[in-house]
């Protein structure tokens, strides 16, 4: 579920390790401090955990670096097999944020730069599945793109669409990219205690521990 846009990284995946590294001027700014943003989220997670949306496998590689028992949920077939090829022993399955089989029981969900594939209706619901599988004490730690209000959000895409950041405006308007009021809601609504700390223009850390 959520998965209409898992296409999009079919081709995506021979360059998307280029665009994290700054090196695709229109996503420069979604990615300043790529690998700081992946560590704090591996740094709030207590394993065993549940990986949603894995693509090259960058933040799965600082999990397992922490020791952490991993299991990957990645949707898109060349994002598992780019990620199989780098980590051979991962656990990687097919699977999306409200459709998995683990097959463990995790003390953490954690995720970076993909809970925005779920409409907002989507991420109350997976907020729901995460609370009843968590323990109390249990985590969700998402990094992702979030704006502090609507008005924040027309403003930013307005000053990319005047910069000729064409593919990113489009991004921006095709999928959900929610605020930050709004995702405190949902963490709240499902059971979760949340802090939210901005990363960079656009990236948040949520963390979410379960009462
Ligand atoms: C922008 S990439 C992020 C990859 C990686 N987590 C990172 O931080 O670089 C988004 C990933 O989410 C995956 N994805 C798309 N829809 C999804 C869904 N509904 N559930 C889980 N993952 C999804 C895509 O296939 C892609 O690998």
């Amino acid at each position: 579920m959520g998965r209409e846009f898992v296409e999009i990284f079919d081709e995506w995946v021979h360059t998307y390790d280029d665009s994290v590294s700054g090196k695709d001027e229109e996503y420069r700014d979604v990615f300043v401090k790529y690998n700081e943003i992946l560590q704090a989220v591996a740094d709030a997670t207590i394993g065993p955990v549940v990986e949603f949306g894995v693509g090259t496998g960058n933040l799965t590689e600082k999990l397992l670096a922490r020791r952490l028992e991993v299991v990957g949920v990645e949707p898109n077939e060349a994002m598992r097999k780019a990620t199989a090829e780098k980590l051979a022993d991962l656990t990687l399955i097919d699977g999306d944020f409200l459709e998995f089989q683990a097959g463990i029981k995790p003390q953490s969900f954690v995720s970076s730069y993909a809970f925005h594939h779920l409409t907002d209706a989507e991420k109350a619901q997976a907020f729901k599945i995460y609370a009843e599988q968590l323990p109390a004490g249990g985590k969700v730690v998402f990094a992702d793109t979030l704006f502090a209000s609507e008005s924040a959000k027309k403003e930013i895409v307005a000053f990319e669409q005047t910069r000729g950041h064409a593919n990113l405006v489009e991004d921006l308007n095709r999928e959900y990219y929610t605020t930050v009021p709004v995702m405190e809601k949902l963490a709240t609504d499902a059971g979760f205690t949340v802090k939210l700390s901005r990363m960079n223009n656009y990236v948040f850390l949520i963390d979410a521990t379960k009462k």
